[in-house]
């Protein structure tokens, strides 16, 4: 958690950067090296905007690269968003002036300047660079940096920033494999937020920037305090010294199961809970099998509807006779297939539960101190080996219980027992 604040903290240079106003004419000059995604970038800026009802025009002052006013072209000409280019003219700055006149005079709100990239940092870019931007005063010079270039980003915007005063990054490319660590380094050396993320080669794929989400992926964490408050949601604090006195003795009724499916339900779909986990990604539950794990446990509930308190509430299988199972299985409308398979795996988990006996209650009764008393040996026999292998064994486990600070583990466990299955 420290780790994670600390984090988030770095990634907030203390200002927040130069906003446009509808309205009020504004010039965005855009930086970067080549292949960033800098005239990619642009386009999707001025989309955004254009959305947002502004009236942004897009000026492509790069002559370096042949290809780059074409490109400037097509994507703005998609977007029905005026722009301004030459094919002849060889003078960014120049290019820049004219293009700045004539959306000026147009009346856009938004007049967004494409410079050229090299690629390498070289003095003959940064010099045209601070040329362009000395010729049309930019109210915002924003940096775009490529999502995977990691520790080189440093040098990389420390260098943009002593030609051009940077007051903005956009970080693009976060669609594939990178995390975009890079962005630390980048804020860091430009003293700039990052305000927008590239997450696709299309035009709308463009997102606000927003801390949070952004560092947890960086750590691979999962979203572990929006987990802590779905748990808090479903299970109230009051309710919890109940529970835990229950599992404390070892005794797992067929009722405890009922309220824990319950309690799974609630959180809502399996596959988005399990992506908050950890380690883990939505990809171990596919979308169909999610689909087919709450099936399965809402029949499972329906199999218990039909069943006696007394039956709910015992620890003892024999109580489940042939004829008792029979009966609960016209009364619920199910195969008696179904209600032996339910059994089946009520009994997989009362074992589970069963190696969790003898455990020291907090003083408190509160799941939060839980986890300081729990014995990581007792833990990993209870998790399901798949399980434990995906969490990274014991050490995995320690570190992840580290994390949780104590939380509401035992119910994280059980829900996971079920939901792997
Ligand atoms: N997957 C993915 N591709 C992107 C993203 N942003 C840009 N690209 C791609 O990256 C490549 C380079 O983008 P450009 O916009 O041409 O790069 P540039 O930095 O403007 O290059 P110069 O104009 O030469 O300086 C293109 O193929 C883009 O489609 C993104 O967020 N995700």
């Amino acid at each position: 958690q420290a780790v994670f604040t600390e984090l988030c903290n770095m990634l907030d240079p203390g200002k927040p950067a130069f906003t446009p106003k509808k309205g009020k004419p504004s010039v965005v000059m855009f930086v970067g090296l080549q292949g960033s995604g800098k005239t990619t970038t642009c386009t999707k800026y001025a989309y955004y905007h254009q959305r947002k009802g502004f009236k942004p025009s897009l000026v492509c002052a790069d002559t370096f690269r042949a290809g780059a006013f074409d490109q400037l072209k097509q994507n703005a000409t998609k977007a029905k968003i005026p722009f301004y280019g030459s094919y002849m003219e060889s003078d960014p700055v120049k290019i820049a002036v004219e293009g700045l006149e004539r959306f000026r005079k147009d009346n856009s709100d938004l007049i967004i300047i494409d410079t050229s990239g090299r690629h390498k940092q070289e003095a003959a870019l940064f010099e045209e660079m601070r040329q362009v931007a000395e010729a049309t005063k930019p109210d915002l010079v924003i940096f775009v940096m490529d999502g995977s270039i990691g520790q080189a980003a440093f040098d990389q915007a420390q260098a943009f920033k002593q030609s051009a005063s940077v007051g903005a990054v956009i970080i693009t490319k976060l669609d594939g494999h990178a995390k975009g660590g890079g962005a630390l380094s980048a804020v860091a050396a430009t003293k700039s937020p990052v305000i927008f993320i590239g997450t696709g080669e299309h035009i709308d794929e463009f997102e606000i920037f927003d801390v949070k989400p952004f560092v947890s992926r960086l750590l691979g964490m999962g979203d572990l305090s929006g987990l802590m408050d779905k748990i808090q949601d479903v299970m109230p604090a009051d309710q919890q010294p109940e529970l835990l006195a229950k599992l404390a003795e070892g005794t797992f009724t067929l009722r405890l199961l009922y309220d824990q499916f319950q309690n799974l339900l609630k959180m809502g779909p399996i596959g988005q809970v399990f992506s908050m986990l950890p380690g883990f990604s939505s990809e171990l539950m596919p979308k169909g099998h999610e689909k087919e794990g709450q099936a399965k446990i809402k029949r499972y509930m329906t199999i218990m509807d039909s069943m006696t308190a007394a039956e709910l509430d015992s620890t003892n299988p024999k109580l489940m006779t042939e004829s008792r199972i029979i009966r609960i299985a016209r009364g619920s409308g199910r195969q008696i297939r179904d209600v032996m398979d339910m059994l089946e795996e009520y009994k997989r988990l009362a074992k589970m539960w069963s190696k969790m006996k003898g455990l020291k209650m907090p003083k408190n009764g509160k799941m939060s101190d839980l986890s300081q008393n729990l014995n990581i040996q007792q833990m990993t026999k209870a998790l399901p080996p798949q399980v434990l292998k995906q969490m990274g064994g014991m050490g995995g486990l320690q570190a992840l219980m580290k994390q949780m600070g104590g939380k509401d583990m035992s119910k994280m466990l059980g829900g996971m027992g079920l939901g792997g299955d």
